[in-house]
């Protein structure tokens, strides 16, 4: 194998560790999670430790801080969830939690991209920052949390820790979040998310035998609506496809599941009887830039009418606008100076970032930009396949100290930069 300076050996070896420890849903280990990263940041002179519940005692939130000098300055928050999808192992190269390393250094686990490179970063760069200068303080406050449930919403997470006193008390300036791997040179970055509906449409009818022709039966109803939606979703897909819009720029409806049927003592579908009720699921994705009155418009106008009695119930699993009524979007351009520190911290380690995106997916950003914290959602990982969520999800070891690096300087930079933000 090549010669790794200790640290970084060290550094691999705790993103491992990490990794092994299981808290994918449903049943995640968040404990061992917590005490695992805890003793991590303790072995770091400077950083302190809380933790938070929140909610439940089995859904903990650790708090790691390095003070700084001055602390009338905006604090720095960087985020990490704690929790994971789960994984079918059948069909992963290694097991999802081994945390495998390949001879060229893939290390393949469950989390590896999402998010758990991050959580270890965070502290590896702090750690670096002081080995090379012991007497480094920052001067604004640094924080990273670690929270619950981001997968599955975050209401027992970064919603409730948003709500606290402690975090009331941290005074935040400016939240980095997780971002997406990059399968080119340049790292991503995101300045807003899409926010999730799920819908579900509901079809009612007329019940009957099954050889009878009647019009207005409950999955004829719906089948004209299903059609309606995939027509939209098709025009919708066509202007990625033309290149015209990203991915997450337009709105996306996707079909999740489809319920209709009469089910019989022996667990079959009767096959001679047309129901009475029929309905489906959509995973329903809104970019911040459009009008979410349009959209419900047309559901109740088009995929839903109550002239085809269908019916419909839209759950928004997240704010559209933050307190002032403005689309959740940070702002990256010099106007906002955190983006600024941001973007240079980067690129003095020779990083270059692409375009600003939106996130196609949901992050706990959401909870922040609310609350009109400048958010930006970034991974550094480049030249990376994108994994997450997926079956086999890997990060290279080189990869994963680059990282390191990157953050080192961000997290330099942010600390020392002194004008508060208006
Ligand atoms: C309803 S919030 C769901 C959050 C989830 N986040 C990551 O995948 C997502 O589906 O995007
Ligand atoms: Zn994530
Ligand atoms: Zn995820």
């Amino acid at each position: 194998a090549p010669q790794q300076p200790p640290a970084d050996a060290a550094a691999v070896s705790h993103f491992q560790q990490y990794l092994r420890i299981n808290t994918a849903h449903p049943h995640p280990d968040y404990q061992s999670a917590v005490s695992f990263l805890k003793a991590l940041a303790t072995s770091i002179p400077n950083l302190r430790t809380r933790t938070l519940h929140l909610t439940t005692p089995n859904k903990p939130l650790l708090l790691v801080t390095f003070p700084g000098s001055n602390p009338s300055l905006q604090s720095i928050l960087f985020n990490s969830h704690l929790d994971s999808v789960p994984a079918e192992p059948s069909k992963w190269f290694h097991p999802p939690f081994s945390a495998f390393k390949t001879h060229d250094g893939s290390i393949f686990a469950r989390g590896a991209q999402d998010d758990k490179c991050i959580a270890i970063q965070y502290l590896e760069a702090i750690r670096n920052i002081i080995a090379t200068d012991p007497g480094f303080k920052p001067m604004r406050t640094i924080h990273i949390c670690y929270v619950p449930d981001e997968e599955i919403g975050g209401l027992d997470g970064m919603a409730k820790f948003v709500e606290s006193n402690e975090f009331r008390e941290m005074n935040v300036g400016f939240f980095l979040d997780e971002g997406q791997a990059s399968t080119n040179d340049k790292y991503r970055v995101f300045y807003a998310d899409r926010s999730p509906w799920n819908l579900v449409i509901k079809a009612e009818g007329q019940p009957g035998h099954g050889s009878r022709m009647f019009d207005n039966s409950a999955l004829e109803n719906l089948m004209k609506s299903v059609e309606v939606v995939s027509k939209f979703r098709e025009n919708q897909f066509d202007l990625v496809k033309a290149g015209v819009l990203a991915n997450s720029e337009v709105i996306s409806a996707n079909p999740v599941y489809l319920k209709a049927g009469i089910v019989s003592g022996d667990g079959n579908f009767v096959m001679n009887m047309q129901p009475s009720e029929a309905e489906a699921g959509y995973d329903v994705r809104l970019p911040p830039t459009v009008d979410p009155d349009l959209l419900k418009k047309r559901i109740a106008e088009e995929w839903a009418p109550a002239t085809r009695n269908m019916s419909y119930h839209i759950v928004e699993k997240g704010p559209l606008r933050d307190y002032m009524g403005r689309p959740l979007m940070t702002v990256t351009n010099d106007s906002n100076p955190w983006w600024t520190v941001f973007k240079h911290a980067v690129e003095a380690v020779g990083g270059r970032l692409s375009k600003p995106e939106i996130l196609a997916s949901t992050t706990d950003a959401r909870y922040m930009r609310v609350r009109g914290i400048p958010t930006l959602g970034f991974s550094p990982m480049k030249n990376t396949p994108i994994l997450l969520h997926d079956h086999n999800e890997f990060l290279k070891e080189s990869v994963f100290l680059e990282g390191i690096k990157v953050y080192e300087s961000i997290i330099k930079a942010l600390s020392s930069f002194d004008t508060d933000s208006p």
